[in-house]
């Protein structure tokens, strides 16, 4: 799935041409026609970007633009206007908008605009007042004891976890807690990037080293001079830039793009991946002299599901800060709501415990959630339940085939045991070993249980 980017703009032919060039980019696409339906839209799902009409039938682009960052301060606000005099523009970007193109809108505008909205996602530093170390289990606390063992040292550190653990949260935390803190940390996302972009976001470029480069380019790695680099998904790194990167770790020497002299840099490494990065040097997609090197001092991070004791805290500190942020003040959880909670796998980890809170919060007008508030709609049960066939109210399951009634009635006792095989097994009245059986035969995909779960 690409990023989200919702077109808000009354005229039906503005919002189709600009839909077609944007998902030809990879964007997936929502619309708004009205400033009540960009409401709607943010309610229900996180947004990248918001094309912004600022004449949109509704609330005054003015009241509009501040209401829209204070709801979601990381979507990036692009406003499309006909009058595009500066002091306009300058008036909007004091309001919240991020960027400003005129209307009818240049492909190669637009273009640029999306790329700076990627640019700003990827380069962004993670949040800083995040503790990675919440919880009491005893995983969590062998980590925080090797984080603080090892934040003082001047070497490469490597963070390894699954998506969504917080990979960048506690990048940030070494940072801010090692000798570097008063220097920048920079941080660039190795994923989906060609060798060429990987290569001139880092290294920078000269004036003409190739058709495009109009001037001189500074990398990352001279900005973070002296300061620390947050490399996350070190283990997609194209192999040809990974020598590069080497050279910059041993010898602090690297050449931007179309240079002949070497500059010289200071800086840490900080690497992160959620990727198995032997098994991916085994196959021969990254460089074991690399690996050797950044993986010095490993730092591994839990999944969420290996660590049920800490889900309780860490939701409590979500919706704590959910709550100074959406001023809804007091918000707690019940105790049924709580086990909810503890029972599901999480797939998505940290990151996804965040977004079910902040949705089950934005729909709900109750202080304390219950469990019946909490969203899960997003997660991957319910993806599975919603791609089950519509009961029919007349006559229900008559028109499914056992196969299909059994593959529902699995996925629900699942769902309702929080993705816990052993438990699905002892309430369906079966062997564990058989539920595996009948879950790879009716092609149930481990992303509805936890392949980790225990009786
Ligand atoms: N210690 C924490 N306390 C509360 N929330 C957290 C914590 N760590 C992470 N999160 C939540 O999870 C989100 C993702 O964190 P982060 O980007 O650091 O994870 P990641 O492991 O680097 O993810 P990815 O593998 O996708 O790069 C954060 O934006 C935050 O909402």
């Amino acid at each position: 799935m690409g990023s989200r980017c919702l077109i808000a703009d009354a005229e039906p032919l503005v919002r189709a041409t600009l839909r077609r060039w944007l998902e030809a980019h990879g964007w997936e696409i929502l619309e708004a026609r009205n400033t009540q339906e960009v409401h709607e839209s943010l309610r229900r799902a996180p947004l990248e970007v918001v094309l912004l009409d600022d004449r949109l039938p509704g609330l005054s682009v003015h009241k509009l633009l501040p209401e829209l960052r204070e709801m979601s301060p990381l979507t990036s606000l692009i406003v499309l206007a006909e009058n595009a005099a500066i002091d306009r523009a300058v008036q909007l970007v004091k309001l919240g908008a991020e960027q400003f193109l005129p209307k009818p809108v240049e492909w190669s505008v637009l273009s640029r605009a999306m790329e700076c909205v990627h640019e700003a996602r990827r380069t962004r530093n993670p949040p800083e007042d995040l503790d990675p170390f919440l919880g009491t289990s005893p995983l969590i606390r062998r980590l925080e004891a090797t984080a603080q063992r090892v934040r003082d040292s001047d070497r490469s550190i490597l963070i390894q976890g699954e998506t969504g653990t917080g990979k960048g949260v506690l990048a940030s935390w070494l940072h801010r807690h090692g000798p570097r803190a008063h220097e920048p940390l920079i941080q660039l996302n190795c994923a989906g990037l060609s060798p060429q972009f990987l290569e001139t976001e880092l290294f920078g470029h000269e004036r003409g080293a190739f058709t495009s480069a109009v001037s001189s380019k500074q990398g990352l790695l001279e900005r973070a001079h002296r300061g620390s680099v947050f490399l996350d998904e070190v283990g997609d790194m194209d192999p040809l830039v990974q020598p590069k990167l080497l050279k910059v770790l041993e010898e602090r020497r690297f050449r931007r793009l179309g240079e002949v002299e070497e500059r010289s840099v200071d800086i840490r490494l900080i690497a992160a991946t959620h990727q198995d990065l032997v098994e991916r040097v085994r196959a021969r997609q990254f460089r074991s002299d690399l690996y050797f090197r950044i993986s010095i001092l490993p730092l591994h991070i839990p999944a969420l599901r290996e660590r049920p004791e800490d889900i309780p805290p860490l939701a409590h500190a979500s919706l704590a800060q959910l709550s100074r942020e959406l001023g809804r003040p007091g918000l707690k959880l019940a105790p049924q709501a709580e086990a909810a909670l503890r029972a599901y796998p999480w797939p998505g980890n940290l990151r996804e415990l965040r977004n079910v809170l902040e949705r089950s919060v934005l729909l709900s007008s109750r202080s304390t959630l219950r469990v019946e508030d909490l969203q899960f709609n997003g997660s991957a049960i319910a993806r599975m339940l919603n791609e089950l066939p519509e009961e029919t109210t007349s006559a229900p399951e008559l028109h499914l085939t056992l196969r299909e009634v059994e593959r529902r009635h699995i996925t629900r006792v699942l769902e309702a045991e929080g993705g816990h095989v052993g438990r699905a097994a002892q309430r369906l009245g079966i062997p564990r070993s058989s539920l595996y059986q009948r879950l790879k035969s009716l092609g149930l995909s481990s992303k509805v249980w936890n392949p980790d779960s225990k009786v």
